[in-house]
């Protein structure tokens, strides 16, 4: 049966005073915080209390278990915990003014003897990013398609699946996220039930009935002219050092990688020029958060704007101060010549690894990215991140722009390393800069860097593409509408 102890605040104790909280709509007291519940075969609280006579029954019965007192220095308070549930719970509908805790915020002030800071991987948002990830491979978006957890999920008794099972797919790993953090956000979980008994091997399963698997669709023509019917040049065809990502002839779709050739001192001082000279203008999310920032430079004579999304960015004249980091990038490293060089370079400032650039391709009609040819060069400074690519699924269950996620693959861009996107590549393929820090161990020294340094931290990327199709109100839509070199 039932054993009830006291255990300073962890997620158990939170999950199981949400369960009083919203059964009892309000009437358990705020103090009501230190107890842990665990039950053989894991049933739910609320029928352990129902056994118990009921909240109010069991509150006066048992108020041994109702401590507050940390069982070791450092042990958290279990009211930070509850504000990030209440806002959980007031996210999904439920009335937070039910939820008669005082919004979680700890009453107990300078008297408190928990710990009221939080580590990073402890953070609400790891958990919740965690918790929507597994909800995601879940779904019924994914399970339409995906015929991996359809077949685990059916030859399953009771749909249960393994939380381990998690540990494998491409995102989870990237967030490097333990069992145990896996199990403790999904506690939160409003669509998915999990089943923490036995320890070790928890399982969670969906609340809503399996919906069918779709049959694959037909793959799509490319309808794509091969490298001999209308020949491109690539960057490897210009000068040597570059390692193929992507070479995908059949839908005319190439990216490359160079390692960084150069050094580590030159790159930091690029970095503080850049960080100090560009003209950086920040972007925001709807929420308002800083996305990142960015500045665009384009060739004398031409003014288009460049948009992302609602924001829209005044063009300025490649500044003198550039030249050089464009004589070395685009002469010394692509084997282009003066005349062959881009028209336009987009930079992007990620501060820190929070700030990134989600699911896209660079299909804005200045470049014509998913009309011809199109050839993008790309270089990092600074902090290593992670670029990932993947093929996009136009015709995606959800209407929305998607990419096949079988086909996801990623690199990371360390200090002064230069990437390419190259063909038809804009047509076929979305990238995108993830959250998080780069996986691997990061080529550049910046931990010998000083720790005020950004260089450790924030990450500096130059775009440079070709403007073949200018603004009507650019002066160069009447001049200049020749094809990018590129095209042979
Ligand atoms: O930061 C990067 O490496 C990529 C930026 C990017 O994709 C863009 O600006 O379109
Ligand atoms: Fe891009």
């Amino acid at each position: 049966m039932a054993y009830w102890s006291d255990a300073g605040g962890d997620h158990a104790t939170v999950w199981a005073l949400i369960q009083l909280l919203q059964w009892s709509g309000g009437s358990c007291p705020a103090s009501a915080v230190g107890y842990i519940y665990q039950q053989e075969g894991g049933s739910t609280h609320r029928w352990v209390l129902q056994q118990h006579g009921g909240v109010q029954h069991f509150v006066s019965a048992h108020s041994e278990v109702f401590v507050l007192e940390p069982k070791k220095p450092g042990d958290k308070c279990p009211t930070i915990w509850l504000r990030y549930a209440w806002e959980q719970l007031a996210g999904d509908g439920v009335n937070a003014a039910t939820c008669n805790f005082q919004g979680g915020i700890c009453a107990q002030g300078a008297a408190c003897k928990f710990s009221h800071q939080l580590s990073q991987d402890e953070s609400p948002l790891r958990m919740e990013k965690l918790r929507l990830q597994v909800e995601y491979y879940l779904s019924d978006e994914n399970l339409a398609t995906d015929s991996f957890f359809q077949a685990l999920i059916r030859g399953s008794s009771g749909g249960w699946v393994p939380v381990s099972t998690f540990q494998g797919c491409p995102r989870i790993q990237q967030l490097k996220a333990t069992s145990e953090e896996l199990v403790a956000s999904l506690r939160w979980s409003t669509q998915l039930q999990l089943r923490e008994w036995p320890v070790g091997a928890e399982e969670v399963r969906r609340k809503n009935p399996l919906p069918e698997l779709l049959a694959p669709k037909p793959p799509e023509p490319l309808n794509e002219d091969t490298l001999e019917e209308r020949p491109l040049v690539l960057l490897r065809d210009c000068c040597d050092g570059w390692q193929a990502v992507v070479e995908d002839l059949e839908r005319r779709s190439f990216c490359f990688l160079k390692r960084r050739p150069i050094s580590e001192a030159l790159l930091r001082e690029e970095f503080q020029e850049l960080l100090a000279f560009a003209d950086w203008q920040t972007l925001r999310s709807k929420a308002g958060a800083v996305t990142r920032s960015t500045a665009w430079y384009v060739s004398p004579g031409c003014c288009c704007r460049y948009t992302y999304g609602e924001a829209s960015v005044q063009a300025r004249e490649k500044p003198e101060w550039l030249h050089h980091v464009e004589a070395r990038i685009l002469g010394d490293l692509c084997g282009l010549s003066r005349d062959q060089w881009p028209n336009s370079v987009n930079m992007n400032l990620y501060e820190d690894e929070s700030q990134n650039v989600g699911w896209h391709s660079d299909d804005e009609g200045l470049f014509r990215g998913c009309q011809t040819d199109c050839r993008i060069i790309s270089a990092s400074w600074g902090a290593s991140r992670r670029f990932e690519i993947a093929l996009k699924d136009r015709s995606h269950i959800s209407g929305k722009p998607s990419i096949f996620h079988d086909t996801l693959q990623g690199i990371d861009l360390h200090s002064g390393d230069l990437c390419s996107m190259e063909g038809a590549f804009q047509r076929h393929y979305s990238h995108q800069i993830a959250k998080g820090a780069a996986s691997g161990p990061a080529s550049s020294p910046a931990a010998s860097l000083e720790k005020s340094c950004p260089y450790s931290t924030a990450r500096i990327n130059l775009t440079w593409r070709y403007i073949v199709s200018h603004k009507p109100y650019c002066p160069q839509s009447r001049v200049d509408q020749r094809q990018a070199p590129c095209t042979a």
